[in-house]
């Protein structure tokens, strides 16, 4: 079967920097995939160009099997691509219920929406009144992955996921991206630091420099990993 999202020689970068030298990158239908790698190697950059921010200069990105180099960042997410943003993205001043009802697919009954999110995230379910500015950092990642959710996406990209989030907090969110993968959501989620995003991942990718040095199952990749010091938890 086509992976659900395929990078093929993709380059990719801001005015005349390149930052992206030629990536290739599949991610199988229904996986997790872990995007590592240090600062500045270009995986918020290769999420931008998967998610149509930014477009490839060479190379192509393919969607459910479709080419989709240029479109739009409305037209993938019609395409089910979801991306919650490094930095969450809430509504601060609005509660958990209205920042969940602005998020709803067309179609989607607020209320089974809700109640899909409060199953997931039960912390999300009894602070439902509460303002999302107000929430703790792991509480505003549950609610900006339940945002994302609610628009019943296909592939979902995941920037930072444990950015500034105590590790106990960061393994519950895994737990929650492992349980989406097994619902048949595929996730590529970029971390900086590799072991909790490992401990769900079905395969994984180490970018360097603007290419993609290993790639593989979690063991396949380890020695890279210890190479580059990405081997241990925030
Ligand atoms: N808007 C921009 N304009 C110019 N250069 C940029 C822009 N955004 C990122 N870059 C540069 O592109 C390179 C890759 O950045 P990117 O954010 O993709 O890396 P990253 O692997 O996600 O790093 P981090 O883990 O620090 O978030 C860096 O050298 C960065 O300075």
């Amino acid at each position: 079967m086509k992976p659900i999202l395929e990078l093929v020689g993709v380059t990719a970068g801001y005015g005349r920097i390149e930052v992206l030298h030629g990536v290739d990158l599949a991610l199988p239908r229904g996986a997790v995939m872990a995007l590592l790698g240090p600062n500045g190697a270009g995986k918020s950059t290769l999420l931008k160009v998967a998610s149509g921010q930014i477009r490839a200069t060479a190379g192509h990105v393919h969607v459910g099997g479709a080419h989709v180099n240029g479109a739009s960042p409305d037209a993938l997410a019609r395409a089910g691509l979801c991306t919650i943003p490094e930095g969450r993205s809430v509504f601060p001043n609005l509660t958990v219920r209205d920042n969940l009802r602005l998020s709803t697919y067309a179609g989607a009954r607020a209320a089974d929406v809700y109640g899909t999110a409060f199953d997931r995230f039960p912390r999300l379910a009894e602070r439902a009144n509460q303002l999302a500015g107000s929430l703790s950092g792991g509480e505003q990642q549950m609610l900006a992955m339940a945002r994302a959710l609610a628009t019943n996406p296909a592939v979902l990209l995941v920037d930072e996921l444990s950015m500034g989030l105590a590790p106990l907090v960061v393994r519950e969110l895994y737990e929650v991206v492992a349980g989406l993968a097994a619902d048949g959501v595929s996730v590529l989620v970029v971390e900086q630091f590799a072991d909790a995003a490992l401990a769900v991942a079905d395969r994984a990718a180490v970018l360097v420099h603007g290419r993609v040095v290993a790639t593989g199952g979690p063991d396949e990749i380890a020695d890279e990993l210890a190479n580059l010091y990405l081997g241990s938890v925030t």
